[in-house]
């Protein structure tokens, strides 16, 4: 394991440099400029950044069209059907449900996402981005789930005016899926187990896991991370804490795991485990109950044990807009959690009591960042 470095300190807010202020001033001022623009769009070089400009600026105004035209792609079947082989327009209209005219019009606008391909005129196959996205059953369970947080985003000033108390479309789903049993449990614990995939693997890949003697998933769900674990590393004794209604639908675990039913907020971690994970578990929750966590976890863990952070953060560069832009209205809608920068959770870990911490690289943030603690 990489040596852990000591906890950076956390940036108090302040005022910008005067400089900085006027020079912002003045950059957004010739940027906003219509005969700035009108001119830039001309000259060379300029040309090619305006138009690249321009570009980024249409996809933040019809961004919410290209969603729903990978929705449609998806809850229409039309990227399985087009990861079979080449289909005309009767082909998808038959298999859609479609008009033709209506598979049409989907089509294209597939082509120009990238998610479907005109390889013959008037016949389409999978798009490069398409044929990431189809394989990706992780992916593809989150894009479903979206009708809620799009239900909830139709409105984003009210999202944001109202109460974080009263409930939304996806504020009911995650609470019914943590307080009841039955179907929504196992709906919600079902869409976490799919997209889990990707995370355990950039996690495992990020930290060597191997050289733990026993392992704790805290909020481990129905065990996708541990069954993920466990075998790249048979020799690990492992265990997962979680609520009882969504233990008790737990199945087809390795016998070495052990069932730890409990509330974080109630129940006192279980002891003997040297490491203890954190799996999209911290930024669904508030400040102080993400500290009540983290205390926990120091107060269970040994000296020299280990607590690892997995989840995808915010800050982090290269894919800033999935940290704020994303989980923070995400995480709004929810009506409980924000998305952290590893310097955030460095700062609260430290808080709760662990003397180092490290973020490690991972080669895809915008899946997971992944941070170690220790005391
Ligand atoms: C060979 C050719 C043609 C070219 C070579 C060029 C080349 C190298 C191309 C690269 C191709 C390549 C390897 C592409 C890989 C693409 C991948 C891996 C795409 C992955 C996409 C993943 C996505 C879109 C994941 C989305 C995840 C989402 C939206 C997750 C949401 C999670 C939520 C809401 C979690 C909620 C949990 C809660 C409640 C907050 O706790
Ligand atoms: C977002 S899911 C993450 C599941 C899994 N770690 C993953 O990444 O797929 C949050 C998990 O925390 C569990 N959880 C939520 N509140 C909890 C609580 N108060 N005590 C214990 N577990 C809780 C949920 O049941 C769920 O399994």
């Amino acid at each position: 394991m990489p040596d852990a470095m000591p906890f950076p300190d956390a940036t108090p807010a302040r005022s910008p440099p005067e400089w900085r202020r006027r020079w912002t001033m003045w950059r957004n001022r010739v940027l906003g400029s219509r005969t700035f623009q009108h001119w830039a769009a001309r000259l060379p070089v300029f040309a090619t950044v305006s138009r690249h400009r321009a570009a980024r600026a249409f996809d933040l105004v019809a961004g919410f069209c290209y969603s729903q035209v990978l929705m449609g792609a998806v809850q229409t079947g039309l990227l399985d059907l087009l990861a079979k082989g080449p289909c005309d327009a009767d082909a998808i209209a038959r298999s859609t449900g479609l008009s033709r005219d209506a598979a049409t019009r989907l089509a294209r606008a597939a082509a120009a996402l990238d998610l479907a391909e005109e390889v013959a005129p008037g016949c389409w196959m999978l798009g490069q981005q398409g044929a990431a996205l189809q394989s990706n059953a992780g992916a593809l369970a989150m894009v479903r789930h979206h009708t809620l947080l799009y239900a909830d985003l139709a409105d984003p000033i009210a999202l944001l005016r109202k109460d974080r108390s009263e409930p939304t479309a996806l504020s009911t789903f995650w609470h019914y899926a943590t307080e009841a049993e039955g179907e929504t449990a196992t709906r919600y614990s079902h869409l976490m187990a799919t997209s889990q995939e990707m995370v355990a693997r950039e996690a495992m890949a990020a930290y060597p896991f191997d050289r733990h003697r026993r392992l704790l998933d805290l909020g481990g769900g129905h065990g996708a991370f541990i069954k993920a674990l466990a075998p790249a590393c048979p020799a690990l004794e492992l265990g997962i804490f979680d609520l009882p209604p969504v233990l008790s639908g737990a199945a087809s675990l390795p016998a070495r795991v052990a069932l730890h039913p409990g509330d974080f907020f109630a129940t006192p971690f279980p002891q003997g485990y040297d490491c203890m994970t954190l799996v999209r578990i911290l930024h669904d929750h508030d400040d102080d109950r993400c500290m009540q966590i983290l205390r926990s976890a120091r107060e269970a863990l040994p000296p020299g044990g280990r607590l690892v952070i997995a989840e995808p953060m915010a800050g982090v560069r290269g894919a800033r807009a999935m940290g704020d832009a994303y989980f923070g209205l995400y995480l709004w809608a929810m009506n409980s959690g924000r998305p952290r920068t590893a310097s955030e959770y460095a700062a609260m870990a430290r808080e709760a009591g662990f003397t180092r911490s490290q973020s490690l690289r991972t080669a895809m943030p915008v899946i997971t960042s992944v941070i170690v603690c220790s005391y």
